[in-house]
């Protein structure tokens, strides 16, 4: 328990940062997997969670395209999506911006449609019955070409409709953003917005591509950013938003010790960051225990706490009149 556990708890959330694949969890992927009739290499959860020991972004990577194996129909896309909505709904998420990887799915042949009729129905029923709201974000592998990329931006052509953005994620290391130029360039003309991982393993350099090169709406990560002096003005000045994610950061080591994330800098220096759980079945937590996780870690004050949450809605893409009522919210709650 963080000694703001009941603050943060209170707190009304937006979710900026998270992989649905990321959200499935141990005991529902071994039901899938029976369901299915699908073997996959764990015979008990603690063979699973002793599986979780990354020491770099490329270990997990492995084991998370493993786990996605056995999702097959939509009935399997669609529970997985509502397990994690009926678990933030505790962690008074009250919004999310969820990534989806289609590539992991279509090669290895289970249609766009399946995966995406399938996390579309739950995210609507997440609507009617839990009163969480949602945007879905489609993101392109980086290890795959750019060729590869507009492959899929075809072929989900009949869903467009249904995404608010595009986003870039997997590898990142030797797999730029300018790598993917000309695909965020339509991305960009057919109206998506753009959040792109950058400066999770990857140098500054790949953040300054996705944020001047591209036009990136969102930064994913950005952690390294903060080695630019240059960069952190621009972050500033532009008021890109960053999504943060501490227990990632610590169980794929892109932080030894969560003393040394630079959410705190981040606040200080008048950026845009906000804080998310982007895969917590692999990474040991889901909103809230990310929140509480840097609030130790950093000794935040209250108003460092509730900066996030208020940046957590700031930074998305909702319009201006529901970012208000959600602000406003946060303000109602902490006179309360
Ligand atoms: O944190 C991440 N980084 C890159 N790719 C990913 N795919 C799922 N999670 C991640
Ligand atoms: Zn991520």
């Amino acid at each position: 328990m963080s000694a703001h556990s009941d603050l943060i708890a209170r707190l009304p959330k937006a979710e900026l940062h998270l992989h649905i694949e990321g959200s499935f969890e141990p005991e529902l992927m071994m039901a899938i997997a029976e369901r299915n009739r699908i073997d996959i290499p764990f015979k008990t959860l603690e063979e699973a969670k002793a599986a979780y020991d990354f020491s770099n972004l490329q270990e997990f990577l492995d084991i998370y395209y493993q786990g996605m194996n056995v999702l097959r129909t939509e009935q399997d896309f669609h529970d997985m999506t509502w397990a994690y909505l009926e678990r933030v709904r505790q962690d008074n998420v009250v919004h999310v911006e969820m990534f989806f990887d289609p590539q992991a799915h279509t090669e290895r042949g289970v249609p766009f449609g399946v995966v995406a009729e399938g996390i579309l129905a739950a995210l609507k029923r997440g609507e009617a019955e839990l009163g969480i709201t949602s945007e879905l974000i489609m993101s392109f592998l980086r290890h795959l070409s750019e060729g590869d990329g507009f492959v899929l931006l075809d072929e989900s052509i009949p869903w467009h409709e249904h995404f608010i953005g595009v986003g870039l994620d997997s590898s990142e290391v030797g797999h730029p953003p300018l790598k993917f130029k000309g695909l965020f360039e339509r991305c960009r003309e057919l109206g998506f917005k753009l959040c792109l991982h950058a400066g999770e393993e990857g140098p500054p350099e790949y953040v300054r591509e996705a944020l001047l090169d591209i036009g990136a709406d969102r930064i994913d990560h950005g952690n390294r950013a903060m080695e630019d002096p240059a960069l952190i003005q621009v972050l500033r000045d532009t008021q890109t938003p960053l999504t943060n994610c501490p227990l990632s950061n610590l169980s794929l080591c892109v932080l030894d010790d969560l003393k040394k994330s630079p959410v705190k800098t981040q606040l200080e220096e008048g950026l845009l960051v906000c804080v998310n759980s982007d895969d917590p079945a692999y990474f040991g937590g889901y909103m809230n225990q990310n929140y509480e996780a840097i609030t130790d870690a950093l000794d935040l004050s209250a108003d460092q706490i509730i900066q996030l949450a208020r940046n957590s809605f700031t930074g998305s893409f909702l319009s201006q009149s529901q970012k208000d009522l959600h602000l406003s919210e946060i303000d109602r709650v902490i006179a309360g």
